[in-house]
C-alpha cells in the first residue's frame, strides 16, 4: 500500500483517481503545521503540494520512504530539487493544466489596471462617485512586452492582440522565425523594456531571472509604463517597482504575486496604483480540477514503477552503461554549460560530436547531459537528464549528435557545436586519464582550460600588451589569476584569452575589460 500525503488545498475532484486506487492511502490535510508536517511526511511514499507547502531540504531528509513529489501546478520554485535529487526522490509537476487559468488572470489584470477597476470599485464601496478622478488608458495600439514566452506568455499574447495590442515579446528561445509564426514581435529584452507600454513577465523564478527586471532596466522602460507580474515574486525586484510607482516613473502595477507570500502589510500595497490578487493566478475550478487529476496520475504511475509526462529531475542510465559512460558526463554537462554562456542569440540547433573512445558506444546519454548543460542556462533545474531531448524539442532546438573519426589527436573528443539566429560557436573537450575534464578548443582556437570555478573568455585582436593590459587591470580589481591560455588563428589575428580566477568578476571590471583597445568581447562565467 502506498501512501500519498496531499499537504496543500487541491480539488476534491482532481483527486478522486487517488482517493478510489485500492493500492493507495491518501492522506489530505492542507492545514498542518510545520512539526506535523515533519511527522505525516515521515512515512509517505509521496507528497503532492501546491505553492504553500515548502518541499525544503530538512523535510526531505525526514523522510526515508519518500519515493516521489508531486506540484499541482508548474512552479517547483517551493521545492528543494537539489536535495530530492540527491536523495533519489522524483519530482513530477503538472505544467499544462492552469495555463488558461493564468493567462485569462493576466488579462483582467490588464484591463482592471488600465480602466482603474479596483480603486474605483473601492471608492464607490465607501459611498463615494469617483469619475475624474480613475480615468484610465485604452490598451488598443499600446504595446504589451512580454518577457517569457513559454505556455501563458504565448497565451496571453494571443488574447492581448484580441484587444488590438502590439506585441513584442523576449525569451531566449524565441527567434525571429518563431515570433512571426506567433504573430508577435521579437525583442531583446533591452528592446521589450523601451518599447512596452505595458510589461508582463512569465518566467519562472530562479537565479537567471531573480530581479531580472531591476532598477535599471525599470529606468529603460517608457515613462508611464504599467507593470504586471501573474509568474513569480522575485522576478520584479520589489523596492525597485515601489521607487520607480512612487517616483511616477511607472504609472502603476499588478501583481499576483510576491517575494514572500502571504503578502500582508506589504509596502507595494501602500501604493493606490498597485492593485493586487493573492496569488490566484491558476485557482479556478477548471484549472485545479486539472492539474489535480495530472498530477494524482502522474505520482500513481511513478509509484507503480511506470513513467511520467512531465518528469523535473530523475536519473534514468542503467548501471552497465553508468559505469562506462559516468566519467564523461560531467565533461558533457561542463562543455555544454561553458558554450551557453558565452553564445549570443536564440538557440536554433545543437550538434554534438563524439569520436575516439566514444566512437562505438550509445552516447546518446552524454548528449542528454550536454543539452542539460546547455539549457540549464535559461530554465535551471527544471531540465535535468530525462528531460532534456524533451525540453529541447519542446523549444523547437533541432539536436543532432554525430560520430566523427577526426580525433585532433585526443583517445576521445566531444565536441559541441550551437547555432543560434545570429551566430555559430563551437566547444570541444577531452578526458584526460587521471587529470579530469579539460577543454581543448573554442571556435577554433587550441587552448587548454578545466571547465570548473570562475572563467573570463576575452576576444581580441592579436597585438602586443593585450594580455598585460588584462593582468593590470584584474590586479586593480584583486582578482588573483589562477590560469591563462591564449589560442590565435594568425599572427595579428583574432585571438581569444580564456582565464581562470579566484573570484567571481564585479560587472565593472567586465565593462573595463571590455574598453581596453583591440578587446572585442569579455565574457565572465561560472562553471
Ligand atoms: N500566478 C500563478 O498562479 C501562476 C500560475 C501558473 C504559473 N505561474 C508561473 O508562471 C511561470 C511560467 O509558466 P509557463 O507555464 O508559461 O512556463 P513555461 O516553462 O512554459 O515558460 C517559461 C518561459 O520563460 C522563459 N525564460 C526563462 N528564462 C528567461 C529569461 N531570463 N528571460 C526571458 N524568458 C525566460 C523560458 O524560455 C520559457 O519559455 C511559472 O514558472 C510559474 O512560476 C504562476
Ligand atoms: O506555479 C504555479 O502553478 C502557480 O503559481 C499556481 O500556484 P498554486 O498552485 O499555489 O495556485
Amino acid at each position: 500500500m502506498y501512501r500519498v500525503l496531499i499537504s496543500d488545498p487541491l480539488s476534491e475532484g482532481g483527486i478522486r483517481p487517488l482517493l478510489e486506487a485500492t493500492d493507495v492511502e491518501t492522506v489530505v490535510n492542507p492545514s498542518l503545521s510545520h512539526e506535523q508536517l515533519l511527522r505525516e511526511i515521515g512515512t509517505s511514499n509521496a507528497i503532492i503540494v501546491r505553492s504553500q507547502t515548502q518541499v525544503t531540504r530538512e523535510l526531505i531528509e525526514q523522510a526515508p520512504e519518500l519515493r516521489v513529489i508531486g506540484r499541482a501546478g508548474v512552479g517547483v520554485d517551493n521545492i528543494d530539487l537539489e536535495a530530492a535529487t540527491e536523495h533519489g526522490v522524483v519530482v513530477v509537476n503538472a505544467p499544462d493544466g492552469n495555463t488558461i487559468s493564468t493567462a485569462e488572470h493576466t488579462m483582467a489584470m490588464l484591463m482592471a489596471l488600465a480602466r482603474n477597476i479596483p480603486q474605483a470599485y473601492h471608492q464607490l464601496k465607501q459611498n463615494k462617485w469617483e469619475r475624474k478622478k480613475f480615468v484610465g488608458v485604452e490598451l488598443k495600439d499600446k504595446t504589451l512586452g512580454i518577457v517569457g514566452f513559454g505556455r501563458i506568455g504565448k497565451e496571453v499574447a494571443h488574447r492581448a492582440k484580441g484587444h488590438r495590442m502590439n506585441v513584442v515579446a523576449y525569451d531566449p528561445f524565441l527567434t525571429k522565425e518563431k515570433a512571426d509564426k506567433a504573430g508577435v514581435n521579437h525583442g531583446s529584452l533591452e528592446e521589450v523594456l523601451q518599447q512596452a507600454d505595458f510589461l508582463t513577465v512569465h518566467t519562472p523564478l530562479m537565479d537567471e531571472t531573480k530581479h531580472l527586471i531591476n532598477r535599471d532596466s525599470i529606468q529603460l522602460m517608457k515613462t508611464g509604463a504599467r507593470i504586471l507580474n501573474c509568474a513569480r515574486g522575485g522576478i520584479i525586484e520589489e523596492d525597485a517597482l515601489y521607487e520607480a510607482v512612487k517616483s511616477g516613473k511607472i504609472a502603476g502595477a499588478a501583481l499576483d504575486v510576491f517575494e514572500e507570500e502571504p503578502a500582508i502589510d506589504h509596502p507595494l500595497l501602500s501604493l493606490s496604483e498597485v492593485i493586487a490578487t493573492p496569488h490566484l493566478g491558476a485557482s479556478t475550478i477548471e484549472a485545479q480540477e486539472s492539474v489535480a487529476t495530472d498530477i494524482s496520475y502522474d505520482v500513481m504511475e511513478l509509484l507503480r514503477g511506470g513513467t511520467v509526462r512531465h518528469p523535473v529531475n530523475m536519473p534514468s542510465v542503467s548501471a552497465e552503461m553508468m559505469e562506462r559512460l559516468s566519467p564523461y558526463f560531467q565533461l558533457s554537462e561542463k562543455l555544454g554549460a561553458f558554450l551557453s554562456k558565452v553564445v549570443d542569440g536564440a538557440l536554433e540547433r545543437i550538434t554534438v560530436y563524439y569520436s575516439g573512445e566514444l566512437l562505438d558506444v550509445d552516447t546518446t546519454p552524454l548528449t542528454r547531459m550536454a543539452i542539460k548543460g546547455i539549457l540549464q542556462r535559461y530554465i535551471g533545474n527544471r531540465v535535468n537528464d530525462v528531460n532534456a531531448f524533451k525540453t529541447a524539442s519542446d523549444k523547437g532546438i533541432v539536436i543532432n549528435e554525430q560520430k566523427s573519426t577526426s580525433t585532433k589527436g585526443f583517445t576521445n573528443l566531444v565536441r559541441i557545436e550551437i547555432e543560434t539566429d545570429r551566430e555559430t560557436r563551437s566547444i570541444s573537450g577531452t578526458l584526460l586519464i587521471g587529470l579530469g575534464a579539460r577543454v581543448v578548443m573554442l571556435d577554433h582556437h587550441s587552448i587548454d582550460v578545466v571547465p570548473h570555478g570562475h572563467l573570463i573568455v576575452i576576444q581580441h585582436k592579436d597585438q602586443p600588451g593585450a594580455i598585460g593590459r588584462v593582468g593590470s587591470l584584474l590586479a586593480e580589481y584583486e582578482v588573483n589569476i589562477a590560469t591563462m591560455q591564449v589560442g590565435r588563428t594568425n599572427q595579428g589575428g583574432d585571438a581569444v584569452m580564456v582565464l581562470t580566477v579566484d573570484k567571481e568578476v564585479e560587472e565593472n571590471c567586465r565593462e573595463q575589460l571590455a574598453g581596453v583597445a583591440d578587446i572585442r568581447q569579455v565574457q565572465c562565467l561560472t562553471l
